[in-house]
């Protein structure tokens, strides 16, 4: 007798009603009892010649609405797992694909070539890539480049790669490569001149070190072009972003004064700017003093504050002036700053809190402190970025009633 699958379960697996997990299977395929699927209507050809070996992708066998499905229903389950009732839970937005902006590629040699690419999911073996359905075109054009670059290095080689898409094109981030005499820096400057780099950083344990970078990169956020440091965190897919924002901003309608809180290099702050006072406040220094610059450049109404809101969250008091606090804290959460958010009098002007995350799981314990303290989730928006993958990312406006 065969069972059904009625929903992907949050790593990836087929699961049917018993709660039985099958790899590989999607929502309504069959599963027999030696394990066999029977492809149902959400049940695709992979479109990638490397899947399922390469780590980068999970769930290229479901198609979109399968998919939807997924992202939706792991927000709506985190919420229900502590819970957590909400008022209304959005379709989420996918990113299509060859749409991601930012990755980091492995690269090492091996029988006398180049691999450049993801490791497999469970080993370190490297897949070697040959497309790639979620990278953008510009940066997957780098791959061939960058394998003739490292080529001319000779002995072991070890390094990752980061790509980025700024403004200027794509920046490019060697971790782990030794350049020694002129005629490897030289090699450098070709690759980067012949490929149009943006910016070309080399890291050979000291820290990012430019070798070119003929304009200032930047990355243009709600209008304004802001510094890109090395390493700072981006949204992985414009239209990806464009989701968070869009719904944050619509939510944000009518506040004069909003925190933004773990602003970055100020993806929220600079379009909440357009129509209030921000505060920005981010740990990480460079982002931090990017977010500044370009405020005083562009001479928005941001305030940017460098804080580590683990250590010193911002008390009550420190927000009870404004009407909207906007949270976007990395995977671990923001469980320190929520308890003080939690203390904030209902009498105090904050009334919407919007909180955006990478993590179902720390959002939803988060979450439960705001519940217990009076506040109630409208709205939930589930957001898939990461196409393809179990990756998922949601935004939340939380009011008191
Ligand atoms: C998920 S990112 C969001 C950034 C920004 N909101 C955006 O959408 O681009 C989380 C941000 O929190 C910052 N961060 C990490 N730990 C922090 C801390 N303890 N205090 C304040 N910011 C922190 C990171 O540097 C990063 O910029």
């Amino acid at each position: 007798m065969s069972e059904a699958i009625v929903r992907i379960a949050a790593r990836g697996e087929g699961v049917t009603a018993e709660g039985r997990h099958v790899r590989g299977a999607v929502t309504g395929d069959h599963v027999s009892g030696d394990g066999a699927i029977v492809p149902g209507p959400h049940h695709v050809a992979p479109p990638c010649r490397h899947f399922p070996q390469c780590g980068g992708c999970q769930l290229q066998q479901a198609d979109s609405a399968a998919l939807e499905q997924f992202v939706r229903e792991r927000a709506a389950m985190a919420a229900g797992g502590q819970g957590i009732a909400v008022g209304e839970v959005c379709s989420a937005e996918l990113s299509p694909p060859r749409t991601r902006r930012r990755a980091t590629l492995h690269a090492m040699r091996a029988g006398g070539g180049i691999l450049i690419g993801f490791r497999e999911e469970k080993s370190h073996r490297l897949i070697d890539l040959a497309e790639c359905h979620v990278l953008d075109p510009a940066l997957f054009a780098m791959v061939e480049p960058l394998r003739g670059l490292l080529a001319g290095f000779p002995g072991k080689l070890a390094v990752d790669i980061t790509l980025t898409l700024a403004d200027q094109g794509v920046d490019c981030l060697i971790k782990g490569l030794r350049v020694e005499g002129l005629k490897q820096e030289e090699a450098l400057l070709d690759f980067a001149g012949e490929h149009g780099v943006a910016r070309l950083a080399i890291d050979d344990g000291l820290g990012p070190e430019n070798r070119w970078e003929p304009e200032p990169v930047t990355i243009t956020l709600g209008g304004v072009p802001v510094a890109l440091p090395h390493g700072a965190f981006l949204q992985a897919t414009p239209q990806g972003e464009a989701a968070l924002v869009g719904t944050v901003v619509e939510w944000a309608q009518g506040s004069m004064v909003i925190a933004d809180l773990f602003a970055g290099l100020g993806t929220f702050t600079f379009p909440l700017a357009a129509s209030a006072k921000v505060l920005a406040v981010e740990a990480a220094r460079d982002a931090h003093l990017a977010c500044k610059a370009s405020a005083s450049a562009s001479k928005r109404a941001v305030h940017a504050l460098h804080r580590d809101l683990y250590r010193n969250p911002l008390r009550p008091e420190e927000v009870a002036g404004c009407d909207m606090v906007v949270l976007d804290p990395p995977r671990a959460g923001a469980r320190a700053q929520v308890e003080q958010l939690a203390q904030v009098p209902p009498t105090a002007k904050l009334a919407r809190i919007a909180y955006v995350s990478c993590n179902p799981a720390s959002w939803a314990r988060d979450c439960k402190a705001l519940v217990e303290a009076g506040w109630r989730c409208a709205e939930l928006r589930p957001v898939g970025q990461f196409l393809w993958s179990t990756h998922i990312e949601l935004a939340s406006l939380f009011v008191r009633d």
